[in-house]
């Protein structure tokens, strides 16, 4: 079946390039850009894919109506113009291209330092104006001034890196800047008051959340160096523009470079009419060379992910690398069905999944293989929905807590993954492996040692342990006309509690004709 992309934004040719010359997968590209959003909200259900840049808002109200999407590709960083929760409750992956446009974004950043400390827009346009006024537009250097840097990611390190080169001071402020990082980029580092305080320019290089909006407000600008220059090529929220309108008024600030407001299109903002603002229409990453990066990033992920169902740069995942996800991956399908056949074991609800991973798997970053298996318990309930994206979230929503245990030492099996479920008055628990050549098995329910192939229909039965149990089931599954291909059977003692499970040819829909039988208390029918 071929896969729907729709790219809504314009993105490069040059970047998309590898969608265009796939030949394994039956990809169908269309390219419509510019929608308004109730037309993409009438189109989406017909996509598998959105590939979008920034202007794209990919509301809750468009993921609601994207019945078919599988994948929202972000060719660039930020991801504000996309529900993040929405997609993630839809199981909807989210992939961005973190790296691509770092260096555009750095030499923005710059070239903005740059202009604002020799008024090179103004004087562009007096001299296209037809004056020669050289009095007007006297500078300042930068060397020897100091570069406040708030957030220290890949873009803040890089504008560093630049800064350092125009011989200016930096000190920067994130909430992971250790004393060893900072010594090793050649940074002093403090809070963001002491950035405030010091610095002569500060430009922001934080993502827009919470926690960074209006980081730099009115009690900011109070502290800061009179005659400081701002720059704001990161996103608009970040600065609180009131308060910066009002800090240039009153003198405090000399100037403001903004690629970024809080509205975008910014035709028209107030910050605009002020002389001392200089600024351009969101042109950060807007270079031949990031866009093509971005693309050929997000159009490399989309790719994976139809391919092999892993991607290196997951928004609503978490982000494991592409060598340690190969690890894993066998073990993903053996995750899912352990995690459907403990799912059956219980009808109560589940307070507690305890995921045991035993063995040389254990070494490895298991939060992919853990999101699988929590797919498989919560399909049983939740249905089809449920995926390895949104199944986390899912289980919180449930308030179901999942806890990972790792063990390296293997006993019996060089690797294993044994699923526990708590509920309120019972526990359950399904261990399965991977066999050299004979793939997945089951080889414990419960306390009883089995060696099940986890595949087709299943019927697990709990009796006592008494001559002719076997034989009874044989013979009311033969009145019933349903075939066995396999049993096993398992006890903890002699005369207890037994059980029996049996592949059978096609779905049980009745088991009820078993239930009724004396010594038999227990009968499920799964599918795996
Ligand atoms: N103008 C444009 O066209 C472009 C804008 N951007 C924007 O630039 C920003 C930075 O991008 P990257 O450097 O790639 O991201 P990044 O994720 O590498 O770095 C962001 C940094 O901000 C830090 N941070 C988070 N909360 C903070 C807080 N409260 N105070 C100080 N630091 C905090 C993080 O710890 C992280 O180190 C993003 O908002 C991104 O969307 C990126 C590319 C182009
Ligand atoms: O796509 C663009 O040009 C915007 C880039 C951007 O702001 C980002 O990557 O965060």
């Amino acid at each position: 079946m071929a896969i729907n992309i729709l790219i809504s934004d314009p993105l490069s040719e040059d970047g998309i390039y590898p969608l265009r010359q796939e030949q394994e997968l039956d990809l169908n590209i269309v390219s419509n850009t510019g929608l308004a959003p109730e037309e993409l909200k009438a189109i989406i259900k017909d996509f598998d894919v959105l590939l979008v840049r920034s202007q794209t808002k990919v509301t809750r109200e468009i993921i609601e109506a994207a019945d078919n999407l599988k994948l929202i590709g972000r060719a660039g960083v930020g991801v504000d113009n996309i529900d993040l929760e929405a997609a993630t409750e839809k199981g909807i992956i989210v992939v961005n291209a973190p790296d691509g446009n770092t260096n555009s974004a750095a030499e923005h950043t710059t070239a903005m330092i740059m202009a604002l400390a020799r008024h090179i827009p103004h004087a562009y346009q007096s001299l296209m104006e037809g004056r020669w006024d050289r009095k007007k537009f006297v500078g300042v250097e930068l060397k020897n001034k100091t570069l406040g840097v708030v957030g220290f990611g890949r873009i803040g390190q890089e504008v560093a890196h630049r800064a350092k080169g125009n011989r200016m001071n930096v000190i920067a402020y994130d909430p992971f800047l250790t004393a060893e990082k900072a010594e090793k980029a050649g940074v002093d580092y403090g809070s963001v008051e002491d950035v405030a305080k010091v610095a002569d320019f500060i430009t922001v290089h934080t993502p827009l959340l919470d926690s960074t909006r209006h980081m730099i407000n009115e009690n900011i600008f109070n502290i800061m160096k009179d005659g400081v220059r701002i720059i704001n090529c990161a996103r608009g929220g970040i600065i609180d523009e009131e308060a910066l309108y009002a800090a240039i008024e009153s003198g405090k600030v000399a100037g403001a470079a903004l690629d970024v407001m809080e509205e975008e299109p910014f035709v028209g903002n107030k910050l605009l009419d002020l002389p001392q603002v200089i600024a351009t229409p969101h042109l950060g990453a807007s270079t031949i060379e990031a866009q093509e990066s971005v693309a050929v990033d997000v159009s490399n992920d989309i790719l994976s992910y139809f391919k092999h169902g892993t991607v290196l740069n997951p928004v609503n995942m978490p982000s494991v690398p592409k060598d340690m996800v190969a690890k894993v991956e066998p073990f993903f399908e053996l995750g899912d069905k352990i995690g459907k056949l403990v799912s059956h074991l219980t009808d109560e609800p589940i307070n507690e999944v305890n995921i045991y991973y035993s063995g040389d798997l254990a070494n490895f970053d298991v939060r992919p293989l853990t999101n699988n298996t929590v797919k498989g318990i919560l399909t049983r309930n939740l249905g089809n929905h449920v995926n390895n994206v949104n199944a986390r979230y899912l289980a919180d929503r449930n308030d179901i807590k999942i806890n990972e245990h790792k063990s390296t030492r293997a006993k019996a099996f060089l690797n294993s993954i044994t699923v526990e479920l708590v509920t309120n008055n019972t526990t359950h628990k399904v261990k399965g492996t991977l066999l050299a050549g004979l793939g997945a098995r089951i080889v414990q329910i419960d306390d009883y040692n089995v060696d099940i192939n986890p595949e087709g229909h299943i019927l697990f039965i709990k009796h006592t342990d008494k001559p002719g149990a076997i034989g009874l089931v044989g013979t009311l599954l033969a009145d019933q006309n349903i075939n066995i291909a396999t049993m096993q059977v398992g006890r903890a003692i002699e005369g207890g509690d037994a059980i029996m499970v049996l592949s059978v040819d096609h779905v049980v829909e009745y088991v009820d004709f078993l239930k009724q039988q004396k010594n038999i208390f227990e009968v499920k029918a799964i599918t795996l």
